[in-house]
């Protein structure tokens, strides 16, 4: 029309093709006498989600961001974006190059450019910190996170929030303010609003990334990046803002978040031998569910799945866990309730001791202890009590699906969901697909997992499934490098230096050491004919470290206890110190034994932990028991604390030089025969007996692909 223009970008993204159609619909409007104001908005109600990451990899073609939000800027003609639904990264960005912003009330607004090891680079570390003054831009640009409209508001970021259509509304606002000083409104001319004590508020914010992402170079960038907002002018502090993205773009830390972010959504995008897969299975809905056991684990997910919208029965044995677990679930909703300044949903859950209450329900998620016979009774308890089409789920920690579904009437309808604790937090969930679980029984699992905010990846049923299975080798070799002479703070250490979230022993002491005893016990691997005074270091064929029996035989089962590994205040407490006591009983176990201690160096325990995770993900590629080695990587990234920007034991792994791992590999294996587990898998050496293709090539190499999913 005669007095305005609308610019639409054609995609979601900022590619190549959009920032060349923006520039030039730009410059034409600007030109043009009749356009008075213009309005930037987006394809299909989505104002942008930022740069095209895929074009990251490749050669940069088309017009660059920066220069094209500055002609944007630099404009005499006022220019309104319209953000509808997000702006995000690059896309915030461009707004914030426009003289002003509209935004729907539902539109999230944000710069994740930190979670993908970069920074804001289109002038949003400089121009942020002039609308919002340092501390909010240092909290959105240092931890990526997403604001509501509302928020966005609050700071400044938007002009206006509109219920209605964002556009039309941008388009009202464009014409209100034709005519009006543009100056006022470019960013790069404000001056910075600094708080009174920049340095300490510098100081804080850097011990807080540190101490959020250990060894992750973004958050510290982007936090340099804002204090050259607060120090230079800005076409100084752009420089800066470059010179930082310079070293971020290529380092290899950027490589594995870029990594993680598809690898993410990869793994929604499961497929079965049978053919049947993610878009062309359908879910059921689920309105109602049921949850068996109100321990550690049911009372996350009962939390989870009541936040969702979904109705719980939760059902227990005896009134005394009823009751514990009903004052635990109501807390953890009154809670977050309390946090998001809503009601808490308590109408939404039912507590009972019957399991007839769960004759309606459309889906049922046990939890009781980690026991077959128990777990076997439940599930056929079940098959009598709930509606024939009702899914039977278990959040087994490694049990046999199969065997579970084998007692029921209803074997395709039967599926793991193994959550991870703390379950309403921890963003992991293993869907285990048994031979007999039905197209229609993964794909709601996985749905449901996705509604819940989880990362659900899709994985076969073999004892451990792939996170246990894979975390069995990395404790053992912790244990062994106890034995050789390492201290559990050492190692701790040394993974921590790695990035790991916590070090091994401290997840050992707060997961509580008895989970693994009872589960090496109904492995056979403790029993009568074990010496309590002199456990063999050999068993089932292979080295065996006692060190953990023996430390829960003396009642140290972990914060739970007040002592582990680590000695706590008290009971439950939460601070782990190196204890003393235990530096004494491993010197007095190598003396027994006959074991030399030796110095081990921080090489040596980050190669045998980590280089034993990716040996054992070979082997379940080559088992069938996941789909690819980003399903394998998520597993680790959102269930076990592994570092993203270190992109997963397989990424790291490629990282490092397949060839490396091998070597390293028989290295170890060489000086510890007794451990199979340091034996390089035959994947590994056919891949790099193939010259270590990319990871995306890696199943190609195994022989006769049997996929168990
Ligand atoms: C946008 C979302 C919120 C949408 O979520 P939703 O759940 O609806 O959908 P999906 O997540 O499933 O996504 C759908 C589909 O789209 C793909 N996708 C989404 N976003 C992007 C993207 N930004 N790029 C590419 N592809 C994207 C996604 O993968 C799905 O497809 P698939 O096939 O995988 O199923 C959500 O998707 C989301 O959160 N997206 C990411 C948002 C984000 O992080 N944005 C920031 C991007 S980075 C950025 O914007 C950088 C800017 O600051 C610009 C910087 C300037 C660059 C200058 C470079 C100069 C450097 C020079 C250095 C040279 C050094 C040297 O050579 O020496
Ligand atoms: N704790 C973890 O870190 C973790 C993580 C992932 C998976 N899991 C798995 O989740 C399951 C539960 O583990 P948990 O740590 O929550 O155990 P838990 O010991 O904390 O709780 C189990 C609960 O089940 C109840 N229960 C036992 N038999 C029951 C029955 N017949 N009907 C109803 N309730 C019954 C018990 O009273 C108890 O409250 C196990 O299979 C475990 O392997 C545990």
């Amino acid at each position: 029309c005669s007095d305005e223009l609308f610019i639409r970008p054609l995609s979601l993204v900022l590619s190549a093709a959009v920032r060349k159609g923006i520039t030039e619909a730009v410059a034409r409007a600007f030109k043009d006498t009749r356009v008075k104001a213009v309005v930037l908005c987006g394809e299909n109600g989505k104002f942008c989600g930022g740069a095209d990451i895929r074009e990251f990899a490749k050669a940069m073609s088309g017009p660059p961001l920066v220069p094209m939000i500055h002609a944007i800027e630099a404009g005499e003609k006022p220019v309104v974006a319209a953000i509808e639904e997000m702006a995000l990264g690059g896309g915030l960005e461009l707004a914030l190059g426009c003289h002003y912003r509209v935004a729907h009330a539902k539109a999230r607004l944000g710069l994740p450019e930190v979670t993908l090891g970069l920074l804001p680079a289109a002038g949003g570390t400089q121009r942020l910190p002039r609308l919002t003054g340092i501390p909010a831009a240092l909290d959105l640009i240092t931890t990526g996170r997403h604001i509501s409209a509302q928020e966005a508001l609050k700071l400044g970021i938007v002009d206006r929030v509109t219920e209605g259509n964002a556009v039309e509304a941008a388009v009202e606002l464009a014409l209100s303010v034709v005519g009006r000083p543009l100056a006022p409104r470019r960013l790069s001319n404000h001056a910075t609003p600094l708080p009174a004590d920049l340095d300490g508020v510098f100081e804080e914010v850097l011990v807080q990334v540190k101490r959020r992402a250990r060894g992750a170079m973004a958050p510290v960038a982007c936090a340099k990046a804002v204090r050259a907002a607060a120090e230079l002018p800005y076409s100084r502090g752009l420089e800066c803002e470059r010179e930082l993205m310079n070293t971020l773009f290529t380092s290899g830390q950027a490589r594995a978040l870029q990594y993680c972010f598809f690898a993410q959504r990869a793994a929604g995008k499961w497929s079965l031998p049978n053919g049947a897969r993610w878009d062309n299975s359908r879910p059921r809905a689920v309105h109602t569910a049921g949850v068996i056991g109100l321990g550690t684990m049911g009372r996350g997910i009962a939390v989870c799945l009541v936040k969702a919208g979904i109705s719980v029965v939760a059902v227990e044995t005896e009134e005394k866990q009823l009751d514990s677990g009903r004052r635990a679930v109501r807390g953890m909703l009154e809670r977050d309730a309390k946090r998001r300044g809503v009601t808490a949903p308590l109408h939404m859950i039912t507590f009972t001791l019957s399991m007839q209450q769960l004759r309606d329900v459309d889906l049922v998620i046990e939890a009781v202890f980690e026991d077959m016979a128990l777990k076997k009774s439940v599930f056929a308890e079940l098959s009598r009590v709930c509606r024939p089409n009702a899914l039977l789920c278990t959040n087994t920690s490694g049990l046999d699906v199969d065997e579970l579904a084998s007692v029921t009437d209803r074997p395709p309808l039967v599926v793991g969901m193994h959550f991870f604790a703390p379950a309403h937090v921890m963003k992991l969930l293993e869907v285990i697909c048994g031979p007999r679980s039905s197209p229609e029984t993964v794909a709601t699992a996985m749905t449901l997992g996705k509604r819940l905010g989880k990362v659900s990846v899709a994985v076969g049923n073999c004892p451990g499934f792939v996170g246990n299975r894979m975390l069995k080798l990395y404790l053992d070799q912790a244990h062994f490098l106890l034995e050789e002479g390492a201290s559990p703070e050492q190692v701790d250490q040394a993974l921590e230096e790695f990035g790991f979230a916590l070090g091994i022993f401290k997840v050992a002491d707060l997961s509580g050491l008895d989970i693994g005893w009872r589960v090496r016990k109904a492995a056979g691997l403790i029993g009568p004919d074990v010496d309590p005074k002199f456990p063999s270091r050999h068993r089932q064929g292979r080295r065996y470290c006692p060190l953990p029996d023996l430390l829960c035989e003396q009642g140290r089962l972990g914060q739970k206890s007040g002592r582990g590994w680590y000695l706590y205040d008290s009971a439950g407490g939460k601070e782990a110190r190196p204890d003393p006591a235990i530096s004494s009983f491993l010197q007095e176990y190598r003396l027994r034994y006959g074991i030399s201690a030796r110095r081990i160096t921080e090489q040596e325990v980050v190669e045998r932990c980590v280089f034993v995770l990716a040996n054992e993900g070979f082997r379940i590629l080559e088992d069938g028991m996941a789909a690819a080695p980003e399903d394998i990587d998520m597993v680790y990234v959102f269930g076990y604390g592994w570092p993203r920007h270190r992109g997963g034991p397989m990424f790291h792994a490629a990282q490092v030089g397949l060839a490396t791992v091998l070597q390293r590999l028989e290295f170890y294996h060489r000086q510890n025969p007794d451990i199979p587990h340091l034996q390089p898998s035959t994947l590994l050496r056919r891949l790099v007996g193939a010259r270590s293709p990319p990871m995306q090539q890696w199943k190609q190499h195994i022989r006769s692909i049997n996929s168990q999913l």
